[in-house]
């Protein structure tokens, strides 16, 4: 069972059995284990969160308002602690050495470009050592992730000492002062004494402060002992788990690894190189349990090269209702810069289960999550088709010709391309209107303050209202929802094409009691901003 699944399940049974009597807890319990058993969780890791579980629970005679959200979530949160964090943090001012090893098609090379982007986006200076002179093609393919994440590298095609590399690069980088030498290391198939030996005298030459062992999340719970063999051998100092994007095995393996011990310090979700983010245990659980991760936007936010006094200008506008074309273009940019668009709706909280509802009845994977996405393409190109007096436009156009201009440079239909002037022209009306009435951060602000007391009781910090259960006004809101929808074209669709219900509705709006930082227009501001903009392209294509 891949994770997105996992956390439906878990959702759904804390939903179902909302009792307080024993029987309703062990169910709620015992289904949850089954989800866990089919996302590959051991039986052992299992039976330790059941117990727990239903001693908090039942076994509680101390506590006479048990809240079985909390504990499942607190249990949850405890399964996938290694309970040490990663010791390693990069220090300023000196060359700091991470040499990266695992095995092979583990997605060691993948993830070097996605630490030395992540590391380089926030300032340091990286450069890459391909010490894997095993594979045919490694340099190369280290060569060519360097070149897409602006980092320079080291490495040759004559010598085959992986030993001699290794020295040579980091002396190479060391000379230039770089901050982060990253060392890529060769891997095999399986473990053995040739690849233990070969990372030894590596490590012996480049003295590394950090060792990274690169495991992919696919191999389950077989991820415990592959942890634990590299950890005795190379004394590894944190992990990165890959392809926690729909892996089978992703439950197994973050929990085998906790179980084991070591520290995870990053999980890498995707292809693309922002598909990797740090790991903590309540993010991560927050997230699977489509609560948002609220720290994780933070960091991302604060790494993007966001112009921020032009965010919070254009943020300010728009929430008085006084905004262009322009000020509409600077908000996507700055979502655009924080990462994978989709990975990035998944981190506000009370968004998730509102991305996975279904968009077109007749074909699954297009979800409000997909089609936002492709949506929030064709408006970045249709913005930026637009000249300059066009984006800074107080009046609306629709001028055919401009419009076809438009179409003709962007690539999208002239229809759409029209829709989108109408949305916006709509949009600002409606703004302007509530401008008069305090703005959109007025209305924010009366939406969610109800959320603030609601929301999942006894939520760790930071984690969002659980969608669905906040204390919202729901008729105030619908009344809000409403007003906010006229005129603009494409409300997401819940099953069978049919518009959300109360429920839906009140999942897609609860922003929870989680503060945005600087910039991002705090009480709602990006996250509402987002679910608004998604409609402006239209709907279900
Ligand atoms: N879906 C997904 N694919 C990934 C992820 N990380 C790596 N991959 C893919 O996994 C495959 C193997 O990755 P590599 O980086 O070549 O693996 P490697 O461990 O360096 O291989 P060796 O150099 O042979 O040891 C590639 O197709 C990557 O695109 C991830 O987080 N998600």
């Amino acid at each position: 069972m891949v994770l997105t699944e996992l956390g439906t399940k878990i959702i759904e049974s804390l939903k179902k059995n909302q009792g307080a009597k024993p029987e309703h807890y062990i169910e709620t319990t015992t289904q949850i284990c089954k989800a866990l058993e089919e996302a590959n969780v051991s039986t052992d890791i299992i039976k330790i969160f059941k117990r727990n579980v239903l001693k908090k629970s039942i076994g509680s005679k101390k506590d006479t308002k048990i809240n079985m959200q909390k504990i499942v979530v607190n249990e949850l949160i405890e399964m996938l602690d290694p309970k040490t964090k990663p010791a390693f943090h990069p220090i300023r001012g000196r060359s700091n050495i991470i040499m990266f090893v695992g095995l092979q098609g583990a997605g060691k090379t993948t993830t070097i470009g996605k630490y030395a982007n992540y590391y380089r986006k926030r300032g340091w200076t990286v450069g890459l050592v391909c010490a894997d002179t095993f594979r045919a093609g490694a340099f190369d393919q280290l060569k060519q992730n360097a070149v897409k994440v602006h980092v320079p590298f080291y490495g040759s095609y004559e010598e085959k000492d992986p030993v001699k590399v290794a020295s040579n690069g980091v002396s190479h980088f060391k000379s230039k002062a770089f901050e982060i030498i990253i060392v890529d290391t060769s891997g095999r198939h399986r473990q053995e004494k040739a690849l233990f030996d070969e990372m030894a005298n590596i490590r012996k030459v480049v003295k590394p402060h950090e060792i990274v062992f690169t495991l992919d999340a696919t191999i389950g719970q077989a991820a415990f002992d592959q942890a634990k063999a590299f950890q005795q051998e190379v004394d590894i100092g944190s992990c990165v788990i890959t392809k926690m994007d729909g892996a089978q095995g992703g439950g197994g393996a973050l929990s085998a690894v906790a179980a084991s011990g070591s520290p995870i310090s990053f999980i890498g979700d995707g292809e693309k190189f922002d598909d990797f983010k740090k790991f903590s245990a309540e993010g991560f659980v927050s997230q699977l349990l489509g609560m948002g991760d609220i720290h994780g936007l933070i960091e991302r936010f604060e790494a993007s090269a966001i112009d921020e006094k032009q965010l919070i200008k254009s943020t300010t506008k728009m929430m008085e209702g006084d905004f262009t074309l322009r000020d509409l273009k600077t908000q996507l940019e700055a979502l655009s810069g924080m990462g994978s668009f989709s990975k990035i709706l998944e981190m506000i909280p009370g968004m998730q289960e509102m991305l996975n509802i279904r968009a077109n009845p007749d074909d699954p994977t297009q979800t409000v999550s997909s089609q936002m996405t492709y949506k929030f393409a064709q408006m970045d190109r249709v913005l930026k088709s637009m000249s300059k007096p066009e984006l800074d436009s107080k009046t609306v156009f629709t001028e055919e010709s401009r419009i076809k201009r438009i179409a003709h440079g962007s690539g999208i239909k002239q229809e759409d391309v029209t829709q989108f002037m109408h949305s916006f022209k709509a949009m600002m009306a409606m703004f302007k209107k509530m401008g008069k009435n305090g703005g959109l951060m007025q209305m924010m602000k009366q939406m969610t303050s109800g959320a603030a007391g609601g929301g999942m009781p006894g939520m760790p910090k930071g984690m969002g209202g659980m969608p669905g259960m906040g204390g919202m006004d729901p008729a105030a809101m619908m009344a809000q929802m409403q007003q906010m929808m006229g005129g603009m074209g494409g409300m997401p669709r819940g099953k069978g094409g049919k518009m959300p219900n109360m429920a839906q509705m009140q999942q897609m709006l609860a922003s929870g009691q989680a503060k945005m930082p600087k910039g991002m227009g705090g009480g709602g501001g990006l996250g509402g901003m987002m679910k608004m903009l998604g409609s402006m392209m239209g709907g279900g294509k």
